[in-house]
């Protein structure tokens, strides 16, 4: 029998026959053949909140629904995430089940590419990074960090380049209030035409409710979200899409899922669906 890998996390295989149904084809294809296979996921308290406060990393999942989370990451070719969540929670963004590069497997096999929307830089990485420590250790891949900056710091264009990754700069028009917004199609189709099939958006509650609008909605391919047993109480990060108003001006909900699944992993439940454009 081979020795446990260091900090290695199982996903045992009948879990993972109810899976993949949600998860992107095996083949590589695409629902739309210029974006990525495109999954919304996160993990959430009962009232709906992300994290304790903005700017705090707050652990929900169990070890179960951990284990799927990183199952997740294995399928996806990118992991997303604004730069809100990379300045509260220095995150790793990698792959960490048994058998991926790094955890027993050859390379950086498996090992999704972390994705940071960081329109005006605000992220400050450094070689101190939780990202570039796993990079160094050959656990994870250098981050994308996109953004509306067409000349980044040429120091931190060259600690990205040196671990392999890079800025994607994009043109967008700017808004009256001044506001970078970054459209989601264009991105997508940005990352799609920089080799990625699939990408898993893991949050945080701006990039979440700004993909829940209308406009957005009909670019998830599935929502698999985490429900933790537990209120983390007012003042939270929360998932509370804007309203949406009927044609006499009342208020509807904000948007719903189809195709609905439920299982339970430890004490949580793992909800899975499309939405319902
Ligand atoms: N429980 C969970 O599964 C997760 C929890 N979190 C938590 O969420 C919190 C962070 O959430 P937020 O503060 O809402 O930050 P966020 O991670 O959603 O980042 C927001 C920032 O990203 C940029 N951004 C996002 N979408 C953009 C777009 N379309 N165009 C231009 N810029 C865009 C903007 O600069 C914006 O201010 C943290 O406390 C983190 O721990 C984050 C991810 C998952
Ligand atoms: N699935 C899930 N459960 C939680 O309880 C969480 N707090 C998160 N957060 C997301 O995971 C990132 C941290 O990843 P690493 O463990 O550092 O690799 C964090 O930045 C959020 O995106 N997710």
């Amino acid at each position: 029998m081979s020795a446990p890998v260091r900090d290695a996390l199982e996903f045992p295989e009948s879990d993972r026959v109810f899976l993949e149904p949600q998860l992107p084809p095996r083949d590589g294809s695409t629902p739309r053949p210029d974006m990525p296979f495109t999954t919304l996921t996160f993990a959430t308290s009962l009232d709906s909140s992300l994290a304790l406060s903005p700017g705090t990393r707050t652990a929900l999942s169990g070890p179960q629904s951990k284990a799927m989370t990183h199952y997740l990451r294995s399928r996806h070719d990118g992991i997303l995430i604004g730069v809100g969540t990379a300045l509260a929670d220095d995150p790793g963004l990698n792959c960490r089940i048994a058998g991926v590069g790094g955890y027993g497997g050859e390379g950086l096999d498996s090992q999704p590419r972390p994705i940071v929307i960081d329109p005006s830089l605000r992220w400050d990485c450094s070689d101190d990074s939780k990202l570039f420590q796993l990079c160094r250790e050959g656990r994870g891949r250098a981050p994308w960090i996109v953004t509306t900056v067409h000349e980044p710091p040429t120091e931190k264009d060259a600690l990205l380049k040196r671990y392999g990754g890079q800025f994607i700069s994009l043109d967008i028009p700017t808004s009256e209030s001044g506001n970078h917004q970054i459209d989601w199609n264009q991105l997508l189709v940005t990352l799609r035409s920089n080799g990625l099939r699939s990408v898993m958006i893991e949050g945080g509650g701006h990039v979440i409710n700004s993909l829940l609008e209308p406009s957005y909605m009909g670019l998830i391919d599935r929502v698999i979200v985490t429900i933790a047993p537990t209120w983390l109480g007012q003042g939270g990060v929360v998932v509370s899409p804007a309203r949406r108003f009927d044609g006499e001006g009342n208020p509807m909900s904000a948007a719903r899922l189809k195709n609905v699944q439920w299982y339970p992993f430890g004490e949580d439940v793992v909800l899975c669906g499309q939405v319902n454009v």
